[in-house]
């Protein structure tokens, strides 16, 4: 086991908090060709450790990826996996959440959510504000438990939350709005901080991790700086490495399915194009600042962002009152006659929509 970082984070002073993410060989005949078990938040409260660290942004350079042609392929494949869908076939279905009710006290926030994320795909999740779109994706993580209907991790249904289950069937991660770093710890301990936590590898080799991981993500030289250094885009490129870093010497080295909740919000223009194609880069139809084939199986991004919507999605889920209201591809967006999708789209003040 290797030695944690000295400095405990300020997350983790509470007792009984700790954050597990192990990687579980694959089964045979698997629709998922990677398992692992994801993070386990345990002791301190769930909403507690969801807004840790918030307030963060992102920017700095991005590898040249999410360019036309990844578009394209993106696209293509896309169309394809919601051809699928249509026709009810279930080959390679990740995450599905079916008739998914969720309220916080009387507030009926999801209310019959049902949809499917298929490996490939590269999902966007929009809808207006206080709609539900974080909490689905939570729900998704596995950090919420729906109060009714079901979630299926590669055709498992997930029985409570992720940290009463011994295996998911899929690794998810959840890249927070803020970027949610450890503030008392450097780069390094942060990105590598789940290696640090649980796994056997020397500490030697977990940095050799953090390095390659920073530089996928575009990163270099910035391992022994704490998080106050950084700049908003840096940090939230930090917390995309900390997403994506494994344990190499595993069996199996794990896909997965990254959540990310308005990773541009915020955002200059260009640094929210940056952060597109980081997102795009590390799909499997893109590849990594390394020129390596991306390792994100599937992604799902909530964003109100346009340019977002259109650079760094391909199939888009609308979600308004608790419900999943239209479904599209990206270029349906600001073409279909739904008038709830027209008024969001257009951002006029008459329509359906209501504040
Ligand atoms: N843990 C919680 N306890 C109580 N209410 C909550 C909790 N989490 C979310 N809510 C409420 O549920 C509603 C939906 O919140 P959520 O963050 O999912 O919306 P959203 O669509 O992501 O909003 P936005 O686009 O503004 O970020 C909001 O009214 C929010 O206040």
């Amino acid at each position: 086991m290797a030695t944690p970082p000295s400095v405990a984070p300020a997350a983790l002073r509470c007792p009984g908090v700790h954050v597990v993410r192990a990687l579980l060989p694959r089964s045979g005949g698997d629709p998922c060709p990677r398992s692992t078990l994801p993070f386990r938040l345990g002791g301190l409260s769930l909403r507690k450790c969801l807004h840790a660290g918030a307030g963060a942004v992102f920017a700095t350079r991005s590898p040249g990826l999410g360019n036309a042609e990844n578009l394209r392929e993106g696209s293509s494949l896309s169309r394809n996996w919601d051809l699928s869908r249509q026709i009810g076939d279930e080959h390679g279905v990740l995450i599905e959440c079916r008739d998914v009710h969720k309220s916080f006290g009387d507030k009926h926030v999801l209310q019959g959510v049902s949809f499917k994320i298929r490996h490939g795909e590269a999902v966007g999740i929009i809808g207006p504000s206080g709609t539900g779109k974080s909490t689905i994706l939570k729900v998704m993580a596995g950090l919420l438990a729906p109060d009714k209907g079901e979630v299926f991790i590669c055709g498992k249904k997930r029985q409570g939350l992720v940290s009463d289950e011994d295996l998911s069937g899929l690794r998810i991660g959840l890249v927070f709005q803020s970027a949610a770093l450890f503030d008392s710890l450097n780069v390094r301990e942060n990105v590598g901080f789940l290696l640090y936590e649980n796994s056997n590898l020397p500490e030697e080799r977990i940095g050799e991790l953090v390095t390659e991981t920073l530089a996928a993500v575009g990163l270099k030289g910035v391992e022994e700086r704490m998080p106050s250094e950084l700049s908003g885009g840096m940090k939230k490129r930090v917390a995309l490495a900390r997403s994506i870093i494994y344990d190499d010497t595993k069996e199996t080295i794990e896909p997965e399915a990254l959540l990310y909740d308005e990773p541009t919000a915020g955002l200059d223009p260009i640094a929210s194009t940056v952060v597109e194609d980081l997102i795009r880069s590390m799909h499997v139809t893109g590849e990594d600042a390394l020129g390596k084939p991306g390792k994100i199986a599937s992604y799902v991004v909530v964003t109100h962002q346009h340019s977002t919507i259109r650079r760094a999605v391909d199939r888009l889920l609308f979600l308004h009152e608790g419900k999943i209201v239209w479904e599209g591809m990206t270029e349906e967006f600001t073409t279909t006659t739904n008038p709830i999708v027209q008024q969001f789209a257009s951002g006029s003040l008459d329509g359906p929509i209501r504040y």
